[in-house]
């Protein structure tokens, strides 16, 4: 069977100190409990910032526009599962007070406490770009 390649954007969410929103997945699913940036898989026809302002709608309750997202790195990652291709953006700007609303938990980091949390795999390299971006 060929491995399956799944695209997931997500946003480094950055308020005005600096530091970036993270979401704990939640228990049950694929690497629970580790601090991810909120976002998820495309769907048919998505392309990858159409799906992140879907994604940061329904999990955190926030709003946002193309026109705040920057592109700002990737990361390719084989899990036993898939093959993951994340696409990271930057975002500074949005409508609402991001709320956990499938139950997840919330956390602004910087990037030095980030090397301390626990992260998927896919995203521990992008720890180090993170300062460049804040
Ligand atoms: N949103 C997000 N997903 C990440 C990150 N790092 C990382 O390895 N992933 C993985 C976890 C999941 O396997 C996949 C995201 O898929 P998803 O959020 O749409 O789907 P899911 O597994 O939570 O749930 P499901 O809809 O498949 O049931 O990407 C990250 O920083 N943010």
């Amino acid at each position: 069977m060929t491995r399956q390649t799944k695209i997931v954007s997500a946003a480094a969410l950055v308020d005005r100190e600096g530091r970036i929103l993270l979401a704990q997945r939640p228990p049950g699913k694929h690497l629970a409990g580790t601090w991810e940036f909120p976002g998820g898989k495309l769907e048919a026809g998505e392309s990858p910032e159409q799906a992140l302002i879907r994604e940061l709608a329904e999990e955190l309750g926030i709003e946002t526009q193309e026109s705040c997202l920057s592109p700002a790195a990737f990361a390719s990652h084989s899990y036993e599962e898939f093959d993951l291709l994340l696409l990271v953006y930057a975002c500074r700007k949005w409508r609402g007070t991001p709320e956990g609303r499938e139950g997840q938990a919330l956390r602004w980091a910087r990037p030095a406490e980030m090397f301390r949390l626990d992260m998927p795999p896919a995203d521990k390299p992008l720890i180090g770009l993170l300062d460049a971006l804040i």
